[in-house]
């Protein structure tokens, strides 16, 4: 089950007063990933409306909203996993790196080795820890062990779990707590050297502690990866994210930097969102 927690916009503006005004500029950030006009129907549900949204770089973007508005959807579109559904049916465009992805000749092996993904359960596979970080390396050709130890180590590094499991490495993956399986899954994601990391409410079978922890970990990412995090629980978006998509039956309500979208929304039906009088 996913946590909703209200948000109080109130408390946020405040906090956006009270910061001393900064001269900083923001350096613009190259669109990983251009949305355009993007429908998506389950068989007769139309469940993505006309959807055009950026995605930058080094950027943590969270997709809000209330269940069912499609946000799994969504991320899943971002890989073509979605198109695993049958009845699905696409229109319009979404561009990764300049490149439609649905375009007849384009490589989706490719895309899947650019763009990595997390579930909202941590799913391992029934191998040993440094078997579930190795595989991804492995199908991918790496056969040299050497190579394959360090990429390991380095990955479990990246998803700061190597320190609780250098001396258990030989041991079985689902020998660990649900947040380490997790972060152990965020390590089996940068083996592959993503550009683009999709998590998809990453944190909703997690305690409290181990949400700290993976939240940690998002904000270390970002400065390597581009991240797009659906998420049920708005503080989580509002300490985590830069911009924030809030997604309503099907269609984008506003997306904006999360700043703004969390103290002086565009739109009533965000304000309503994040205050908790629907959801
Ligand atoms: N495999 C499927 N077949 C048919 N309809 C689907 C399928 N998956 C999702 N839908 C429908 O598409 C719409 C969007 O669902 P989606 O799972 O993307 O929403 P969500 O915002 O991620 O919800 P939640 O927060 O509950 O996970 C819903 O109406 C849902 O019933």
């Amino acid at each position: 089950m996913s946590s909703l927690t209200s948000f109080d916009p109130e408390e946020s503006k405040e906090k956006n007063e009270n910061q001393s005004p900064t001269i900083t500029k923001d350096r613009p950030k190259a669109p990983v990933y251009q949305t355009k006009a993007l429908n998506l129907w389950y068989g007769q549900t139309h469940a993505l409306k006309d959807i055009n949204l950026p995605i930058f770089e080094n950027e943590v973007t969270a997709i809000i909203g209330p269940s069912g508005c499609g946000k799994s959807t969504y991320i899943k579109t971002l890989n073509r996993m979605v198109e695993m559904v049958e009845s699905v049916k696409i229109s319009g465009e979404i561009l990764y790196r300049d490149k439609n992805i649905f375009d007849k000749n384009y490589r989706v092996e490719e895309l899947r080795t650019r763009v990595g993904m997390v579930f909202q359960k941590p799913n391992p596979f029934p191998k040993t820890i440094f078997e579930n970080v190795a595989y991804g390396p492995k199908v991918h050709g790496i056969r040299d062990k050497k190579l394959l130890k360090q990429i390991v180590e380095n990955s479990l590094k990246g998803a700061a779990i190597w320190e609780e499991v250098k001396d258990r490495l030989h041991e079985n993956a689902y020998g660990l707590s649900g947040g380490q399986q997790q972060r152990l899954c965020i390590a089996r994601c940068l083996a592959i050297e993503p550009d683009v990391i999709l998590m998809d409410e990453p944190t909703s079978a997690l305690d409290p502690k181990s949400t700290l922890k993976v939240e940690e970990l998002v904000q270390e990412l970002k400065k390597n990866y581009s991240i797009v995090i659906v998420t049920h629980n708005m503080q989580q978006a509002a300490r985590i994210s830069d911009k924030t998509a809030f997604f309503l039956n099907g269609e984008v309500v506003e997306n904006e930097k999360t700043d703004f979208i969390f103290s002086t929304p565009n739109d009533n039906r965000t304000e309503d969102y994040i205050s908790g009088r629907f959801g």
